[in-house]
C-alpha cells in the first residue's frame, strides 16, 4: 500500500498518518506530497491506494483545499478519520535570536493559530506563507542552499528536530487544546462497515437558491435524529451568492436512519455528493433518539407494505 501525505517529513499531517497501525506495515510506502490537491490528484490517478489529508481545525475550522479538493473531481471517499492535537514552536537555524527574526514562514493554518502569541512577542514580524509547516522548517534546513524568504518557522516539535533548527520558543499555540481532524481518502468502492461510532461527511447543492432552503435541507437530518457534526457553506464558483454545504454526520450510510436522510436528500437537492462513512477517531458512539433506531424503520417499513399489500 502507498499511501500520499500532505509532506515534507514533520507535517502534522504525517503525525495522523503514523496513527495508522497499516501505515507503518513492512510493505507500507509514505509518499510525501507538496500540497493537498497533488496528494489527492496522485490518489485519482491511481499513483497510491490512499491519502491523508488535513480537513478541519478545532481554531481555525475547515481546511478549505481539502473540502474543495474532495467536493469537485474524479470521486474520493472518506474512509477514516485522525485526530491530532496541535502544538506549535518557533523554530530556527542556530544562532538565529528572536531579536533577529524579521519574517516568520508557516502553513496559513498555523499563522492563524499563533497570531496572538506573534502579536506579544513579534509584532513586526511578517508572515511568509508555506504549503506546509514542515515545508516551513524543511527551507530553513542545512540543505538549503538559497536564500529563504523568512528567520524562522512555526511548525511542529518533530519538525524542528528533522530539519536540524533550533527552538527559540515552545508551544506558542494561542489555544492550547487545539485539535486538527485528518481524514483518510481512497478510491470508491467498499468503505468501512459500521461500527455504531461512525461519521459520515457529504457535500449537498441546492436546485436554487430560496427562502428556508438550507433549513429544508437541515430538517431531513432532524426528523430522523441525525446530528452533525460539521456545517460549512463553500462557494461553488458559479457567482456571487452561490454556495454548497459540506457537511459531517453521526452514523453511517447502512444505518436505516442516515439511509433515510439521504434518499430525503437525493429528492430535494439538485445533487448529493456522498463522501463516505468511516469509524470516528475518538470511538463516541451515536446517541440515537427514540423511533429512530433501525427496527423503527424496519417496522414502519413493513407497516406500509401491510398497507398496500392487505
Ligand atoms: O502543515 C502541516 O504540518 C499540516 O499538516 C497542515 C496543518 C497546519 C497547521 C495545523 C494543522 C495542520
Amino acid at each position: 500500500m502507498r499511501y500520499a501525505y500532505l509532506g515534507p517529513a514533520g507535517t502534522f499531517t504525517e503525525q495522523a498518518l503514523l496513527q495508522r497501525p497499516e501505515a507503518s506495515a513492512p510493505d507500507a510506502e509514505r509518499v510525501p506530497h507538496g500540497s493537498v490537491d497533488s496528494a489527492l490528484a496522485a490518489l485519482r490517478a491511481g499513483e497510491v491506494d490512499a491519502a491523508v489529508v488535513p480537513i478541519e481545525n478545532s481554531v481555525e475550522g475547515g481546511v478549505s483545499a481539502t473540502l474543495d479538493a474532495l467536493a469537485t473531481g474524479d470521486p474520493l471517499v472518506v474512509v477514516g478519520e485522525m485526530l491530532v492535537p496541535i502544538t506549535f514552536v518557533l523554530a530556527a537555524p542556530a544562532g538565529v535570536t528572536l531579536a533577529d527574526v524579521r519574517a516568520v514562514g508557516t502553513h496559513s493554518h498555523a499563522w492563524a493559530q499563533v497570531r496572538g502569541w506573534m502579536s506579544t512577542r513579534l509584532p513586526e514580524a511578517a508572515y511568509v506563507p508555506t504549503l506546509s509547516t514542515a515545508a516551513a522548517a524543511a527551507g530553513l534546513g542545512t540543505a538549503v542552499e538559497e536564500q529563504t524568504p523568512y528567520d524562522a518557522a512555526v511548525c511542529a516539535p518533530v519538525a524542528a528536530t528533522v530539519h536540524g533548527l533550533e527552538l527559540l520558543a515552545s508551544d506558542i499555540g494561542d489555544n492550547r487544546a487545539a485539535v486538527t481532524r485528518f481524514v483518510l481518502v481512497s478510491r470508491p468502492g467498499g468503505g468501512p462497515a459500521p461500527t455504531g461510532a461512525d461519521k459520515s461527511t457529504m457535500v449537498l447543492y441546492q436546485h436554487e437558491d430560496h427562502p428556508g432552503g438550507l433549513l429544508g435541507l437541515l430538517e431531513q437530518f432532524a426528523v430522523r435524529g441525525i446530528n452533525l457534526t460539521r456545517l460549512e457553506s463553500r462557494p461553488t464558483g458559479e457567482g456571487m451568492g452561490r454556495y454548497c454545504f459540506s457537511i459531517d454526520i453521526e452514523g453511517h450510510v447502512d444505518d436505516e436512519r442516515v439511509g433515510e436522510a439521504l434518499m430525503g436528500l437525493r429528492r430535494v437537492c439538485a445533487d448529493v455528493r456522498f463522501l463516505g462513512s468511516y469509524p470516528r477517531a475518538d470511538r463516541l458512539a451515536a446517541t440515537v433518539a427514540a423511533g429512530t433506531q433501525d427496527t423503527d424503520f424496519q417496522q414502519a417499513r413493513s407497516w406500509l407494505r401491510s398497507l398496500r399489500t392487505p
